[in-house]
């Protein structure tokens, strides 16, 4: 199947090195436009066709992912519009941009998923969440689900679960990585050398993480059984909790949430005061004619 990024940043080079390097999209049948060619650079060196124009993309793709900031995707989906016909399925991983949006600045019944997704697709590790436009079809779920879980997990959830989902696994990333460099900074204090402390710090999240996603046990009980009674980590797990350890977690993700929703909304309002300025431009050509 032909797939084609729309922006070719970081999130649009990391999934289309995951599809390429999984096998299940071959690099001559992708297509990316970005105005800057430094940033198509990069996925020319794939194989991937490049071009300056993003109706390009939309041509030569039956796949479109939409991979801008949320501030330019109405202006870019307007410039394309025309050239999306009802073959193709438009495929949005932009946060806070809701799917009324997206489907306002198409052509009706347009085939619209929203996505968001995480950095981690870089390593075929993303935690992706889908959600179906009105005019999507049973399939494309099946086919977008099929084609994220190559490069990570994917769930289908409704609409109003996604700006949560940004705020916990979209940002979440960047929580873990600062998790990480802290972890290592205590390690880099009490005698170790850099480079192990973060080897150490990457793999004890990584090795928690899968033994959360693959022993079934609850995550308190894991926590549990790290800590031996009058042993280190429960002397720990006791400065971290007078230092609001989890309240900090939880704030973050809230916060997180909440900018979601405000990018949301502050589309909702762009898109009512553009309806308004061309009803008055209309209503100004009316009387001059
Ligand atoms: N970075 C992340 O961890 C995540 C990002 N996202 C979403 O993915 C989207 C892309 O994010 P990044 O890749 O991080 O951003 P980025 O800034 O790395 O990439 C955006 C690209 O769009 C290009 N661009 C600018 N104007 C354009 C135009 N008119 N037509 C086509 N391309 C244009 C830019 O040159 C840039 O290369 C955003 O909407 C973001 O909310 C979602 C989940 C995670
Ligand atoms: O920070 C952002 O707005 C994007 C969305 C989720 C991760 N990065």
């Amino acid at each position: 199947m032909a797939i084609g990024f729309i922006g070719a940043g970081r999130m649009a080079q990391a999934m289309a090195r995951g599809f390429i390097s999984t096998g299940v999209i071959k690099a001559q049948n992708i297509t990316a436009s970005d105005p800057d060619p430094r940033m198509l650079r990069f996925l020319k060196n794939l194989g991937i066709a490049t071009t300056l124009e993003n109706t390009e993309v939309v041509d030569r793709s039956k796949m479109i992912v939409i991979a801008v900031k949320p501030s330019i995707v109405s202006k870019v989906l307007k410039e394309v519009k025309d050239h999306v016909t009802m073959d193709k399925i438009m495929v949005s991983i932009v946060a806070g941009v809701p799917l009324s949006i997206l489907e306002e600045n198409l052509p009706p019944d347009t085939r619209v998923v929203r996505v968001m997704s995480n950095i981690p697709v870089t390593v075929q590790a993303a935690a992706s969440v889908i959600s179906m436009g009105a005019g999507a079809l049973p399939d494309d779920s099946e086919l977008v689900r099929e084609l994220l879980q190559c490069i990570g997990i994917c769930e289908e959830g409704s609409e109003n679960l996604l700006d949560a989902v940004t705020g916990l696994s979209g940002s979440g990333p960047a929580y873990a990585f600062t998790a990480i460099e802290s972890l290592a900074d205590g390690g880099v204090k009490m005698g170790l050398p850099r480079d192990l402390a973060i080897k150490l710090a990457a793999q004890t999240l990584l090795g928690s993480a899968k033994m959360v996603l693959e022993s079934g046990k609850h995550v308190g009980q894991l926590k549990d059984e790290v800590c031996s009674p009058g042993g280190t980590t429960i002397a720990a797990m006791h400065t971290l909790e007078r230092a609001g350890f989890r309240a900090s977690l939880i704030n973050a993700v809230e916060i997180g949430t909440l900018k979601a929703i405000e990018l949301g909304q502050q589309k909702k309002k762009e898109a009512i005061e553009q309806q308004k300025l061309e009803e008055s431009l209309e209503e100004l050509d009316l009387e001059q004619d």
